[in-house]
């Protein structure tokens, strides 16, 4: 879908992206991370040519990016901001009514996507749609943002740290609905954040980035299992402690034959993302319901050296 052929983007005699290569699937969740500077922003604005290259190629759709017109390529790839600015004079509808107007489509389809939209996310229509920006809270005002970017229906969707301005609460919950959306209409989001829990909740794959140049990009569970470097183990340290707790529960686990969840082909990073995202599992099997289990419970029993849970 959109595709990297050695690019660079030099300021002044700064590589702030440096020989950058890539592929990005249709229909994929791809995070971009790295340290503050490293290149993310530059790399994502690249694509939708806010920041033009210094040389190599970027293929969208496998046309070069610099063979579109400019307006309707832009249209084809929904941009959401850390700080989403919403037209304060303009309701909620007409806000997400921009590109679909500027795409000529009739008012009857744009105010049924726009309601669609709307409650996809969280924000019943009914009672949302002829809000001014104003009456809406931070986290609502993200949302409102998502809608927008998806309103035209592109298939791509640049996504530049858009929850990090929200409490860690709305966070979550924004990450939950942000992927449950994704589930059902499949776009292609590149998403870039500095927070690595983000990124692995997140990411069908990972880009880690380290001034400007690409350290490793993969699966959370590559990075996992087969980090490429020592930046790469540095930069997930934490994760890796997690990690072996995972896997401790994986080798320890009697919920094997129980839980419908985690069997033991369940690919690890599954198993990690249920036990470190998510505070409380119910446990079922058959219609029959063993209890939750929470992280802390699965660790203390685990630290007593049972397998007893
Ligand atoms: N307009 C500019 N002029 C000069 N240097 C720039 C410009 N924009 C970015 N840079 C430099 O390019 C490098 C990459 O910046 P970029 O914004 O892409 O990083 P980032 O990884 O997104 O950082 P952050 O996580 O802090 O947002 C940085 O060293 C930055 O100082």
């Amino acid at each position: 879908m959109i595709k990297f052929d050695d690019v660079s983007k030099i300021y002044g005699e700064k590589h702030a992206v440096d020989h950058v290569s890539m592929e990005i699937k249709e229909g994929e969740f791809f995070v971009l991370i790295g340290p503050s500077g490293c290149g993310k922003t530059t790399t994502l604005k690249m694509i939708n040519r806010l920041i033009p290259l210094s040389s190599g190629y970027i293929y969208f759709k496998d046309q070069p990016i610099s063979s579109y017109k400019l307006d309707e390529m832009r249209w084809d790839i929904g941009y959401v901001l850390q700080q989403i600015a919403l037209f304060p004079h303009m309701t909620i509808r007409d806000n997400i009514a921009q590109v679909p107007l500027m795409k000529k489509w009739a008012n009857e389809d744009i105010d049924s996507q726009v309601d669609k939209l709307l409650n996809m996310v969280g924000l019943p229509a009914e009672q949302y749609r002829n809000r001014m920006p104003a009456e809406l809270s931070g986290g609502q005002q993200q949302r409102v943002g998502v809608v927008r970017a998806l309103a035209a229906d592109p298939p791509v969707i640049l996504m530049d740290e858009p929850f990090s301005a929200l409490d860690p609460i709305s966070r979550e919950k924004l990450q939950d609905d942000l992927l449950k959306l994704q589930s059902e209409i499949n776009k292609t989001i590149i998403f870039v954040t500095h927070d690595i829990t983000e990124a692995f909740k997140l990411g069908d794959r990972i880009c880690l980035m380290n001034e400007g140049r690409i350290e490793q990009i993969g699966a959370p569970d590559d990075f996992l299992r087969q980090p490429n470097n020592d930046f790469v183990r540095s930069f997930i340290g934490d994760m890796s402690g997690k990690v072996s707790f995972a896997e401790d529960y994986m080798v320890n686990s009697p919920f094997d034959n129980r839980c419908p969840v985690i069997q033991p082909d369940t690919k690890m990073e599954t198993v990690f993302k249920l036990l470190q995202l998510h505070e409380q599992l119910n446990v079922t099997s058959s219609g029959k319901h063993y209890g939750a289990i929470t992280r802390s419970s699965v660790f203390e029993r685990l630290s007593e050296g049972g397998n007893h849970l």
